[in-house]
Order: C-alpha cells, then structure tokens, then sequence
C-alpha cells in the first residue's frame, strides 16, 4: 500500500467562542492573569497558538501540588500514574528541574517489591472515591492503591534526556530514576507475568488506565459482585453520569479492590486469584516501548550489564505481540486470559502497536489503513473505539471519546513507520479541536464537545510538548 494521504488541513477559521470556560466547572480553580483567554483570540492562527500554550501553562501551575501535578481538581486530587510521566513531557517545556520532580516524586512512592502504583495519595482529599481508607495498603506510609498502571515513566526519562538544555542535571536524574524504574519493570516480569508467556497481565481496568473500555466489559461481567460495603461514588458530583462507568462497572471495580486488599496486594497471590486477567494492548505496548527505551538509557548511562536482561524482555513480547493481531481486521486485540480468547472489541489501543514499534511493517499499513477507515467515520481524530461498532458511545469515557495522549502516542508510532501524511492529519485534527474546545480531559469524536474533567493536566501537557515547537500545519508542509 502506498502511503496514506493526508485529507484534512488546519481550518483557518476555529470557533473560539465554544472553547473554554472556567466558570463552567463548580470546582474549577479560579486561573491566574486573563480569564478565558481562548475566547475572541480565533483570527490569527499563531495568537490562538500563543493563547493555547498560555492556557496549557496556567493548568499545570494551578494544579501543581509542589512536586506533583494532579490531573484535575476536585475529580483526581492525588498523583496518578501514567498522567504524571505524561505530564513531564509538558513542565519539561517549562522548567525541566520541575519535570523531572514529578518523576522523583512519583517513584518515591515505589513499594519494595517493585511496584509503582497507580495513585499516591500525598494529600488527604475529600472529594475522591475510593481514597486511601479504602484502598487500606500498609506498604508505603504514605499511602497508595495496590495495583500500577501502564509505565510511561521510561520513555518520559530518555525523551527528558535527549531534549535536555541542562544536560548535567539531564545525566544527575536519569542514572538516580534508573535502577528504580529497572525494579519496576522487573515486578511486572515477576508479579504479572509469572507464567512467562511474554506478555503481562493487567488485573483491574483501572490499571489499564482505558477503566470501562467495551474491551474489558465480558471479562468483567465474569467477576461475581461481592457484599462490599455501601458506597457513595464522588466522581458523579464532578462529571454527568452519561460520560462515566455505569453503577454495574463500578460494583466489580470494587469488588477486585476489596479481594486484593484481603491478601495486602502480595503481588504473588493477585495473579493467581484476580477473576479479572486481560492482555491489554495498552499497557503491553507502552511497556515494551519503554524497554526499548530503557535499553537505550542502559547503554547511555555505563548500566550495560542491565542490557540483557532487557532484551530477554523485548524479544519474548515480540513474538507474543504476534497472537494478538486480527489479520482480517487489521487490528491488535486485547485478550481474556482467563477464557484464553480475543477480545472481539475494537479499541483504539489496537494501534498502540505502533507507538511500541513491536508491529511488523504490512502489520502497520494495516493499522494505518483501519485508522483511516475510523477517521473518515468522525469528525474528530481519534475515537477511542470503532465508530461503526454497536458498543461505540461517543460520549462515555473510554467507549468512544477522543483522548490528545492517546493521539500523541498513535501519531509517534504512524511517523516510527512513515506514514507522515496521517500523523499530521491526526495532529492538526487535535490542534483543531484544542483551539475550539479548551484543555479537556476527553472530547466527544462526533461534535468536539469537551467532555469530563476541565482544566485537565495530560491535555494541556501533550499540548506543550506537541505545540510548543509551533502549530502542527506549519510543521507538516
Ligand atoms: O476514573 C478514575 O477514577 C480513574 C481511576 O484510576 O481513572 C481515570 O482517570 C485517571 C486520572 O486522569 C487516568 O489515569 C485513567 O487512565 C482514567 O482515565
């Protein structure tokens, strides 16, 4: 197949007066300097750019926590996982002495055996559920959930490092994180692949970070609902209920905390005993995307005894990768370990592949053709499921909705393999819709509504670390 061609350009016109309102949001931190600044700055291309960055800049200072960021206030007060190793790419445009804190703060929550979980409750915070009470781990004082999410923080390092100005202080944070990011990658080796089948298992959707993706719903309508003590969700008093799990969802996601939390999260045990264990696309991809890198940082950094170990990893997880591809959909597949079947959804993590660079290159075309087939579907790039499939729900969370990392992370695999055209396609989509709908935490694919929490951190991160080099038109002539 020839390369794909690029079908959309930047509007020169975008509807600012749709874009972000602080006001909308009971909780929304009120912003230093101009209010609304997007509004009334559409006519010129480059002041709108200027106004994005400005407002992207203002969202990771207010929801600076000293140290970490959290993603939004009021619906996650605490630091969380993937969004803080994401959240580094945007301070490192900033301040990189900042960006490489919120790593350093986010491992200093690192249990003994590995583990880096999934949120670190530094703070305590009424308005979160479940928080530190429930989750009830002894391993780190401080407090935190017992499970992890997919580990971002590798590629975060080498990308920190390789774009370094200070490239002392650059060499100083990269050789301290690594043997703890080493520590983590080896627990998911040792904790969620024992079995050593090359890919690791995912034991909760919340550490899939993709919580109620159409791709987990027959896997979790397999985990029987326990008596679990009554709860009062706290996430419905930030977000319509239309964009968030449903009642049932969230009864199994209890029900999986309160099992593990009966045996203290022993890693060794959870495997075993978890009735949910998936293959997530997500998580596989972005960690053998940073083993690669971690491989990289080994022989940079003088750590290349490491590098065997390493490629022990990424050569097991190659092959292993292979059982997950519908050649006829031209897509990758999520899988139920515990019926030892594919996953019939279609989820945008289908493509994450490419971002691994674990994809073969007729693998690629593949996913760059079905991509194509998915964009021309909606207006906006990327639905975070196939907009043709019955579960696709434009507006709920997970089940359809555009997400700019997961856009950020498809685009970077699409280049890894030449398809320029579709990259810039997919970035000047997102442009698009940052200029006309504000910094969100996801956005309806159809209409480009912003939908969930506002002010959102990894949205105004990926737009830093992606705009701060100019607007994507102008890059991708
Ligand atoms: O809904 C929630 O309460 C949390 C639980 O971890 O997940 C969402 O929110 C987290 C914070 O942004 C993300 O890390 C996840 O990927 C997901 O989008």
């Amino acid at each position: 197949m020839g390369p794909v061609k690029c079908l959309k350009t930047v509007p020169a016109q975008v509807h600012a007066h749709q874009s972000f309102h602080a006001n909308d949001v009971s909780d929304a931190p009120v912003l230093p300097g101009p209010k609304n600044i997007l509004i009334g700055a559409k006519e010129d291309a480059s002041k709108s750019l200027k106004d994005l960055l400005e407002i992207s800049k203002q969202i990771l200072t207010e929801n600076d926590r000293g140290g970490y960021t959290i993603p939004a206030k009021g619906l996650y007060p605490y630091q969380w996982n993937w969004d803080s190793a994401l959240v580094a790419l945007g301070w490192a445009t900033l301040n990189e002495g900042r960006a490489w804190e919120e790593l350093e703060k986010l491992f200093s929550a690192q249990w003994e055996d590995g583990l880096v979980p999934h949120i670190v409750f530094h703070q305590p915070s009424p308005t979160y559920f479940p928080g530190p009470e429930i989750w009830g781990s002894v391993q780190q004082p401080m407090g935190s959930t017992g499970i992890t999410q997919p580990p971002v923080a590798a590629i975060t390092v080498r990308n920190l490092y390789e774009t370094a100005v200070n490239k002392d202080l650059a060499l100083q944070k990269a050789k301290e994180l690594f043997p703890m990011i080493l520590a983590w990658h080896r627990w998911f080796q040792s904790a969620r692949d024992p079995e050593g089948t090359g890919l690791v298992a995912t034991l909760h959707p919340w550490e899939s970070g993709m919580d109620n993706s159409p791709a987990w719903d027959d896997a979790l309508h397999n985990v029987p609902v326990d008596q679990i003590p009554p709860y009062v969700r706290q996430d419905l008093g930030h977000v319509d209920s239309a964009m968030r799990p449903k009642k049932d969802e969230y009864d199994r996601y209890l029900t999986l905390l309160y099992r593990f939390r009966a045996v203290n999260y022993d890693c060794k045990q959870l495997y075993f005993l978890s009735p949910f264990r998936v293959t997530d696309l997500c998580t596989n991809s972005v960690l053998y995307r940073a083993n690669l890198d971690l491989r990289w940082l080994a022989v940079e950094l003088g750590q290349g005894e490491n590098v065997k170990e390493i490629d022990g990893w990424i050569e097991k997880a190659r092959d292993a990768f292979d059982t997950l591809y519908d050649a006829e959909e031209g897509l990758y597949k999520c899988k139920d370990q515990l019926t030892g079947k594919l996953v019939a959804a279609k989820t945008s993590a289908g493509f994450l592949p490419l971002f691994a660079r674990v994809a073969s290159a007729s693998q690629a075309a593949d996913l760059a053709r079905t991509l194509e087939r998915w964009l021309n579907r909606v207006k906006h790039s990327i639905p975070s499921c196939d907009p043709e499939a019955p579960n696709f729900e434009p507006l709920r969370y997970w089940r359809g909705p555009v997400w700019a990392i997961i856009n950020w992370m498809i685009t970077d695999g699409l280049r890894a393999y030449g398809f320029e055209d579709l990259a810039c396609r997919i970035e000047a989509d997102t442009y698009e819709l940052l200029l006309s709908h504000g910094i969100s935490e996801y956005y309806n694919p159809v209409t480009g509504a912003p939908a969930g929490g506002k002010l959102f951190s990894w949205t105004a991160a990926m737009c830093l670390a992606w705009l701060s080099k100019g607007a994507p038109a102008a890059r991708c002539k």
